[in-house]
């Protein structure tokens, strides 16, 4: 991938995503909009060009699956539509590496808005976290809206939205007794949600921020119980 003309792009995002997901959410405006048990959803809210991009920031703790279970699953489009229900089609356009791909996405039409597209690569990483006590590896995998000529955008029914994601993962492990092997309910993963989604054209900011709050915690609460039922009869991935 290193060669790649977007792995400066992709290297410089990634890391840069990595960074916001990590800071509280103490500063910044960040207001709190669901909380559902362990899961706290923050937003601020703001407009470009008169368009709601509130960005989004999900804090959330997983019990019995690894960051490492969890980025793969969200980064594999193999599996992608069997938990992101509000797609209606999914194509990898260009592999890049294995941990890198270019997708090409068909939103599901939001009444009134007119349908969206999304074209992004996406890169799943994992990052050595010296400075955390615990010294668990973190897992990352971040969206980030890209061109590609041969697929140019609001050419037909789609609208392009532009987007910035990243899925921060950490695992923390209780111990088990000397020897004893480490099960599923020794594992809990720490995760940081972050998306800026711009509609890239027009739409009523009233529907708009119903639908981001009606959307993101369906959204965040559907693809953790994916991975927990999908990881809970197999080998823990660490
Ligand atoms: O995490 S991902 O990378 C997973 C890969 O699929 C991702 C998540 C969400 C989106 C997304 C795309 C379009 C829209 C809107 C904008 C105007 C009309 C459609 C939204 C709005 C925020 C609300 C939303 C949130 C969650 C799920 C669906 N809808 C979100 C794209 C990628």
């Amino acid at each position: 991938a290193s060669q790649h003309r977007l792995w400066p792009e992709i290297d410089r995002i990634s890391m840069e995503q990595l960074r916001y997901a990590r800071l509280g959410v103490g500063e910044g405006g960040w207001q709190l909009f669901a909380e559902d048990g362990e899961m706290k959803m923050y937003k601020r809210e703001e407009e470009v060009n008169g368009m709601v991009v509130d960005p989004l920031k999900a804090c959330h703790v997983v019990r019995g699956v690894t960051g490492h279970e969890m980025c793969h699953y969200f980064f594999s489009p193999d599996v992608r539509m069997d938990w992101e229900t509000t797609v209606e089609q999914m194509t990898v356009i260009e592999t890049i590496a294995d941990d890198t791909l270019v997708f090409l996405q068909v939103h599901k039409r939001i009444w009134p808005a007119s349908q969206r597209d999304s074209l992004f690569w996406s890169h799943m990483r994992q990052v050595p976290d010296h400075n955390d006590r615990d010294g668990h590896d973190i897992w990352i995998v971040c969206n980030h809206s890209t061109e590609n000529p041969g697929f140019p955008s609001n050419n037909g029914k789609c609208v392009r939205v532009s987007l910035t994601v990243c899925l921060v993962c950490q695992t923390f492990i209780d111990p088990p007794k000397e020897g004893v092997p480490i099960t599923r309910d020794d594992i809990t993963c720490k995760i940081t949600y972050c998306s800026v989604v711009n509609p890239g054209g027009w739409a009523p900011a009233s529907v708009l921020r119903a639908v981001y709050k009606r959307e993101y915690p369906k959204f965040l609460k559907r693809f953790t119980a994916y991975v927990i039922d999908q990881c809970k009869d197999k080998p823990i991935m660490f």
